[in-house]
């Protein structure tokens, strides 16, 4: 499985302060922004492209879009964190949503939401969930969409967890993984070490 870490000095920046307990929700909100902007960049680096004739002022030249635009599928509630910034970089996007709860006991994810098109083959997916912590949420998440055909799968996160990265991998999925990190391990109340604690407590205030 592909493992891309983006570890660009401004990347870091952010994810420290999102790391930062002080940090308070609207400055977190403002960093995994700024943080989704760069994941997603890297994501769509080796991206296909079309190319079409463009006139300038000056002269004609060749012009680029993404060829295939990836579904975007944040997964609710911490994935909406990144799911606008992600949508300005490729506003042709078509977005489908995940809702899944981690039961913080079992630490299995409890599903409450799904809206996604029908038929995913041939169409690249970019699933937007800022913690891969257990994997258990991406194994889900990612299971409903090669459900529906997907077989090329991007998870953009902005930490992961070397046992979820693990449990993706033995998984078999058809995914690859870009993050900001990959941090030491999960604690055993399964949050990830250093991390940044609850996410979608972060982004929205605890529930
Ligand atoms: O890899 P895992 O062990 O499954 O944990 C990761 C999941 O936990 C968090 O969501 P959470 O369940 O806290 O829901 P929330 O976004 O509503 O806070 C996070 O956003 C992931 O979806
Ligand atoms: O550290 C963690 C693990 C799972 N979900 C989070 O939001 N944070
Ligand atoms: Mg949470």
């Amino acid at each position: 499985m592909d493992v891309l870490v983006v570890d660009h000095p401004l990347a870091r920046a952010r994810l420290t302060t999102m790391r930062d307990a002080r940090t308070d929700n609207a400055t977190f909100r403002a960093a995994l922004h700024e943080l989704t902007v760069m994941l997603v960049y890297e994501a769509t680096r080796d991206a296909a492209v079309a190319t079409d004739r463009v006139h300038t002022p000056v002269a004609r030249t060749t012009g680029y879009r993404l060829a295939n635009p990836p579904l975007l599928v944040p997964v609710l509630r911490a994935g909406l964190g990144m799911a606008d910034e992600a949508h300005k970089l490729i506003p042709d996007a078509q977005m489908g949503f995940v809702g899944l709860a981690r039961d913080e006991e079992t630490l299995k994810p409890r599903p409450y939401m799904e809206s996604l098109p029908a038929d995913l083959a041939n169409r690249p997916v970019f699933v937007l969930d800022p913690m891969l912590a257990t994997g258990g949420s991406l194994v889900y998440a990612i299971t409903l969409l090669t459900k529906r055909g997907a077989s090329d799968v991007t998870a953009i996160c902005a930490l992961a967890a070397p046992e979820g990265l693990k449990r993706l991998e033995e998984s078999g999925l058809p995914v690859r993984v870009v993050t900001a990190s990959v941090d030491e391990r999960l604690n055993d109340s399964g949050f990830i070490v250093p991390g940044l604690g609850d996410a979608g407590d972060r982004l929205y205030g605890a529930v």
